[in-house]
């Protein structure tokens, strides 16, 4: 069967939970050949951020360019774009190649509390990149600040998620990982896509890891709905199958087998 190749833009994290190391993470393990573009180097670990190196404009143009200009991109994943230099090369670049997915996942603030975008920067996110992606995929605080309003319940997000997509002009789905009780996703075309929830504190990278699957999976030739429903259980295995690691948030876990029958066999 063809390879199908999938790009991430994103940042790197140093303790390997999140960003680029979790999206090339998931490529493997959902049989895709991965590719990175980093905008921004975080010194990081699963207590938080301590320092930021954002990638100059021009060298990240230049790994876009290095990526489009000789390899097939099946799909894209964008993740943490800081400023808006990087936004505008970003969405020159997507006008130019056009790659046939892009999940976006617009990256504010870490679990950990530490900013990852520049507040100047809204604006341009709103205006110019959020709008080229096919699906962006912002958690409830992300929305709370593309939309200008507190949202609440899973009533709530079903009214907030059809009004995003109409001001993005764009599909949208919005997490709920951050309510309570089931986590309830939902798509802006009204499809809901629930699990229950683990009680948990290892849960750094499903954001990350949740749009770089819908990517893959849109890549392996998936509709929407099916790619979001399995991504949404790829990340619910992932979070059962975490383990401590350092000393706070530990990341969720990506390695599997298959068993003789098929099946999946989560490594713990
Ligand atoms: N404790 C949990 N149990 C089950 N599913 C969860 C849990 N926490 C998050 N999820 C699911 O993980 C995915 C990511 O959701 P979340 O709302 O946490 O995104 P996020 O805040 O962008 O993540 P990140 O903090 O990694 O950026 C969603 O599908 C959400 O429903
Ligand atoms: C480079 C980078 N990108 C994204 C996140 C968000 O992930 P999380 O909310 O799980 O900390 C992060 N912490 N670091």
């Amino acid at each position: 069967m063809e390879r199908k190749h999938v790009l991430t833009i994103a940042g790197s994290d140093s303790g390997g939970g999140a960003g680029i190391q979790a999206d090339l993470k998931v490529f493997s393990a959902l049989g895709t050949y991965g590719m990175s573009v980093i905008t921004a180097v975080t010194a990081q670990n699963t207590l938080g951020v301590t320092a930021i190196q954002e990638i100059d404009a021009q060298i990240v143009k230049s790994q876009l360019d290095a990526v489009f200009s000789d390899i097939r991109v099946d799909a894209v994943k964008i993740g943490m774009v800081s400023n808006q230099e990087i936004m505008d090369v970003i969405a020159e670049s997507i006008q130019r190649y056009q790659p046939p997915h892009v999940v976006m996942d617009p990256v504010m603030i870490a679990k950990s509390g530490d900013p990852l975008l520049q507040e100047d920067s809204i604006a341009t996110l709103r205006s110019v990149l959020l709008p080229m992606a096919t699906l962006i995929t912002p958690n409830l605080p992300e929305a709370e600040v593309l939309l200008g309003c507190n949202i609440t319940s899973t009533t709530e997000m079903r009214q907030a998620v059809k009004e995003l997509a109409g001001k993005m002009n764009t599909q949208v789905l919005l997490k709920g990982g951050h309510l309570d009780g089931d986590a309830v996703d939902i798509l802006s075309t009204g499809k809901e896509f629930s699990s229950p929830r683990i009680e948990t504190p290892h849960t750094h990278g499903t954001g990350c890891s949740l749009s770089s699957a819908i990517a893959a999976y849109l890549a392996l030739g998936e509709p929407i709905d099916e790619a979001i429903a399995k991504a949404k259980e790829y990340v619910f295995q992932a979070i059962c199958h975490a383990f401590p690691i350092g000393n706070g948030h530990s990341p969720i876990h990506h390695f599997y087998q298959w068993d003789q029958g098929g099946r999946k066999v989560w490594d713990s």
